[in-house]
């Protein structure tokens, strides 16, 4: 599984989002060391702070399933720059990828932005922050 295949994977999971009240479709692929792909969508709500988005999505599945080592992951949505996940989902990729692992955001034009976990959050608030006292 390359970068290209997997954000072609993100591009079928956006295909998935559940988006009656923003229409604005959002797609997660999950790559796991052993070559499983958790896809992911966004996820809206009546109630809209229910929301949960594509990234979350993906990667709850994958934890949910006793995967947790994962290799990479590619977001796409239509938007006018590589898509740049929301501030929660930066938290929770920082919690469960490792800080090297690749973070491949996309749109439909193609454009790709190529980084790692600790670029996507610096400093991120961390589990050993919990007991660094
Ligand atoms: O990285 C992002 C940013 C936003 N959204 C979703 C949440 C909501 O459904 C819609 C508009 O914010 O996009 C995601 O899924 N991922
Ligand atoms: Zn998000």
């Amino acid at each position: 599984m390359d970068k290209n295949q997997l954000i072609q994977e993100a591009k079928a999971a956006m295909e998935m989002a559940y988006v009656p009240y923003s229409k604005f479709q959002v797609g997660a692929a999950l790559l796991t060391k052993d070559g499983k792909v958790y896809k992911g969508c966004n996820i809206e709500n009546a109630a809209y702070s229910m929301t949960n988005c594509a990234e979350r999505t993906a990667l709850f599945k994958a934890v949910s399933e006793g995967d947790k080592e994962f290799a990479a992951i590619a977001v796409i949505a239509d938007t006018n720059r590589p898509v740049p996940p929301c501030g929660a989902c930066r938290q929770v990729i920082s919690e469960l990828c490792d800080p090297e692992m690749k973070v491949y955001l996309t749109n439909l034009q193609g454009q790709v932005q190529e980084l790692t976990v600790k670029e996507l959050l610096p400093g991120a608030f961390s589990p050993e922050d919990l007991h660094d006292k």
